[in-house]
């Protein structure tokens, strides 16, 4: 059976500096760290107010990383031409609110399917990999395929969220269904928000998951044993998975 690919998101190391505006930590030099360490890819959120990963980061990142970049943003005229002009190997679709903490829910493909589809037209001619950041709603799904994209990110949130062991049997096999059928649409499925190391296993578990994004339970165990370590514990944890 096929790994499980491991998508590092390295937001947050650019949090740390972006709290007293200093040069370190240097989301490069994490970025590095964390691919020696095992991760197959390194994933950055470009959000629109640059709360955390700013331009200059995406720009050296394009030029150094030895794996490949996910550019996860807004889908947005501006975001587009970045990713254009940049052109990344793969690009999330994010849905962006200025007040949310944290990504809260799916893009709502259904609602906007015209842009949507003209963003993911725009960026697969641009030579980029689309993928769509999406609930594991069936409608969603279909969707996502109707605009073109090759690959969605189904939205772990709930599942990790989830406060009684019930909702989260729920949520996981929410999920499960919506990675079926993705498959059968022929798209390439990845997942990733919240996941950390004592909820990820079922999730990297459901057969045909391409790959897992993961950051913030990253960085914040890094805070504590080291990046390196951090990185290699999860990779390790994903190559113990049996699907
Ligand atoms: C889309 C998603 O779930 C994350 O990749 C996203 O990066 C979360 O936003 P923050 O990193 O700003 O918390
Ligand atoms: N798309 C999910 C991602 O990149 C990381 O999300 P999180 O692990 O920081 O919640």
């Amino acid at each position: 059976m096929s790994r499980v690919l491991l998508g590092v998101n390295i937001d947050h190391i650019a949090t740390l500096r972006q709290a007293r505006g200093t040069r370190y930590p240097e989301p490069v030099q994490a970025a590095l760290v964390a691919e020696q360490a095992g991760a197959d890819g390194i994933t950055v959120h470009l959000r629109e107010d640059r709360r955390h990963i700013n331009d200059r980061d995406v720009e050296l990142l394009a030029q150094t990383l030895q794996t490949r970049m996910n550019l996860e943003m807004a889908a947005t005229e501006e975001m587009v031409a970045i990713a254009c002009r940049i052109k990344p190997p793969h690009c999330c679709l994010v849905p962006e609110k200025r007040e949310e903490l944290t990504t809260e829910g799916g893009l709502d493909v259904v609602g906007n399917q015209a842009w949507i589809a003209q963003c993911c037209q725009r960026l697969g001619q641009a030579g980029i990999d689309v993928s769509l950041f999406i609930d594991a709603d069936p409608a969603q799904i279909r969707a996502a395929r109707e605009c073109g994209a090759p690959t969605i990110e189904i939205h772990t949130g709930h599942y990790a969220d989830a406060t009684d062991p019930a909702s989260e049997q729920q949520e996981l096999a929410k999920i499960r269904d919506g990675v079926a059928y993705a498959l059968e649409q022929g798209l390439v499925v990845n997942a990733g928000h919240g996941l950390h190391y004592h909820n990820t296993l079922p999730i990297a578990a459901i057969p045909g998951i391409n790959e897992l994004n993961i950051g913030h339970s990253i960085i914040a165990r890094a805070v504590m044993s080291g990046l390196d370590d951090a990185v290699r514990t999860m990779r390790d944890l994903l190559d113990g998975v049996n699907r």
